[in-house]
This record gives C-alpha cells, sequence and structure tokens, in this order.
C-alpha cells in the first residue's frame, strides 16, 4: 500500500504538489491521472526518496521508501525507460541491478522471459527501441519480486501491442495482491487499466474514486426514449418524479428513472417503444470536466459530448 499523507513539495516560488493525501491500496491497479505539470512525477519521486517532501509524508507499506535496506525488493520502479547507461547489455544491466540490492542472479532470466525481452538479452541497450526499453524498465522494476510496483506514463510511445500487453501484465499483478500505482494523462488507458483512481491538478486532489463511481456521478447522464406516444409517456414520468426534456430530433431525455423502470411503465400502460437507451457522458469527457480549472496548457475547448453506455 501507499500512504501519501498532507503531502507538500515546493521548488523555489513553485508548489508542484500541495496538501495532496491518497492511497493505493494492495491487490488493485490505482491510476494517478491529471493534466501536465499537475504534479505527479514530483508525487512519485517523493514516493521512492528521490525527492524529499517539503511537508507531510508518504510511505510505502507503512514505512518511508529510505527506511528499507533493499528498496528494490519492496518497490519497482519505472519512471524513465531511456534512462539507463546505453553500453551495458540488458542482461548486465540487470545483473548489476540484482546483485546491488542482494537478489538472487537467477531472477535476470527470469524476469527477461516475463517482458519478452530473452532474445535481445545480449544486445546494447542503446540500440533499443522504446518499446524495447519500456519492457526492460519492466523488467528492472520486477526484478526484486516486490508487493509494489509503480509506473510513470508505462505505455508512451508504445504501439497497440505493447499498450495491451502492459494492460495485461499490470492486471495480473493486482490479481496476485501487489499494490500497482501508474501515472498517465490518457484518460481512456486508465478506463481499462485501473480500479481506481487519483486524479490531481495543480498539486492538489480533486477526486479519489473507482472508474464506476467516476462514470456514475456524471453530470450528463440521462436516458434516451423515443415512443410515437411521447407526450402521454412524457406526462406519465413526469407525474412519478422524473425530468423529462426533449432532444431535436424529439426523443425523451429523461433523468430521475432507471430504464427499467421506463420500460416497465411503458409497458404497464400499453405504450409502445422505439428506443430506450441509457447516455453516459465518456470518462475522458467527465476528466477533462473535473480537470478544467486546473490544466495549465490545454489546447481548445471542445463540447460535451455523450457516449452510449
Ligand atoms: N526540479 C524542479 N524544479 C522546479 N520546478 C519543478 C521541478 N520539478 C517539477 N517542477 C514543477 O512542478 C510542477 C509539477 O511538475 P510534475 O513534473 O510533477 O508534473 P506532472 O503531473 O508529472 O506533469 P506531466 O504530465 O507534464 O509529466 C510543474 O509546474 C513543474 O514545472
Amino acid at each position: 500500500m501507499i500512504e501519501a499523507d498532507a503531502l507538500v513539495k515546493r521548488y523555489g516560488g513553485v508548489t508542484a504538489v500541495d496538501g495532496l493525501s491518497f492511497t493505493a491500496p494492495s491487490g488493485s491497479v490505482t491510476g494517478f491521472l491529471g493534466p501536465n505539470g499537475a504534479g505527479k512525477s514530483t508525487t512519485m519521486r517523493m514516493i521512492l526518496g528521490l525527492d524529499a517532501p517539503t511537508a507531510g509524508s508518504v510511505t510505502v507499506n507503512g514505512r518511508p521508501y529510505t527506511g528499507y535496506r533493499r528498496p528494490l525488493r519492496e518497490v519497482g520502479a519505472l519512471l524513465d525507460a531511456k534512462a539507463v547507461a546505453g553500453g551495458r547489455s540488458a542482461r548486465d544491466h540487470l545483473m548489476w541491478l540484482a546483485l546491488s540490492n542482494g537478489i538472487p542472479r537467477s531472477r535476470v532470466d527470469e524476469v527477461l522471459g516475463q517482458v519478452g525481452l530473452a532474445a535481445a538479452a545480449r544486445k546494447k541497450v542503446g540500440g533499443f527501441s522504446l518499446g524495447m526499453a519500456q519492457r526492460l524498465g519492466i523488467a528492472a522494476a520486477l526484478l526484486g519480486d516486490p508487493p509494489v510496483l509503480m509506473f510513470d506514463e508505462p505505455v508512451n510511445g508504445l504501439d497497440p501491442d505493447g499498450v495491451a500487453w502492459i494492460r495485461t501484465l499490470l492486471k495480473s499483478l493486482a490479481g496476485e495482491g501487489r499494490t500497482v500505482f501508474l501515472s498517465s494523462h490518457l484518460m481512456s488507458e486508465m478506463a481499462l487499466t485501473a480500479d481506481r483512481l487519483v486524479i490531481i491538478g495543480r498539486g492538489r486532489l480533486i477526486a479519489e474514486t473507482t472508474v464506476a463511481d467516476l462514470l456514475a456521478a456524471g453530470g450528463g447522464n440521462h436516458i434516451r426514449v423515443r415512443s410515437a406516444e411521447a407526450d402521454d409517456l412524457a406526462r406519465l414520468l413526469t407525474d412519478r418524479g422524473a425530468a423529462v426534456g426533449r432532444e431535436p430530433d424529439g426523443a425523451l431525455r429523461v433523468t430521475g428513472a432507471t430504464a427499467d423502470e421506463i420500460g416497465d411503465l411503458a409497458r404497464a400502460r400499453g405504450l409502445g417503444l422505439l428506443e430506450l437507451s441509457p447516455q453516459r457522458m465518456s470518462l475522458e469527457q467527465r476528466y477533462m470536466e473535473l480537470t478544467r480549472d486546473a490544466a495549465d496548457y490545454r489546447s481548445g475547448d471542445s463540447a460535451p459530448t455523450l457516449s452510449a453506455k
């Protein structure tokens, strides 16, 4: 588990992280989201003891990272895949990490196999593609078989196969009971991978939620209903306390009643339905809405879009 408590980081006059508290529990993938400059990387550096908090604290399984004698056995992290000495082979790089952390040599070939780099083990890292470098970074994170894993933008620059591979790997690591914490500004990808979300903006917590709850809380959720007897149905629904509006094409836009309730009501009154479709604000749209005021740099805002569930 990772626990941040009132974490603050200031660089001179810049407050990168501003009183941030959150929990990333074991056994789940927690997505760490926020616009550019929100403070994600700074927070991750503090989790790993690479930066000291100005105030507050962050612990990994109850202790600060710097309190561990063999940290690679506690936390595996991929922060910058290209930050590896290019002259070494993948195997030598991992061997060096293993030896300096008291990790058995046999783990090196195990993790190379696990990330699909067995055939490239003796190649110089400098010649690796971004995808291969990401895999090597993940191999290094897995080396100490740690209960906590952290990845900063792990799918950046990967092709669809690589993205799908990482998604499956992260879920299976969480399935083994590990804590998986990963940052991204891609809500669409996060929606497929994460169970829980920690969303920050300008160094502050905006939401700590599950993907399902974030979707359910969307202000734009409603039921779209078409019927040849729309006026009668609208009256019945309004009598029952639902709010009924009209779409430009004449369809009803209903909130305050579920699709099941509307269907049951129509059937009981013998009213025919041509369409009954729950409409949900997309996760991406919900995220944009939440972080709108926190984005430092944003290209022209687009109108909210609704997509069917
Ligand atoms: N070493 C530093 N010195 C000064 N300012 C810094 C330093 N590191 C980060 N910052 C500032 O802190 C803020 C948060 O940056 P950070 O890199 O943590 O954000 P981020 O959420 O990871 O952004 P991105 O998604 O663009 O990677 C930014 O305003 C950044 O300019």
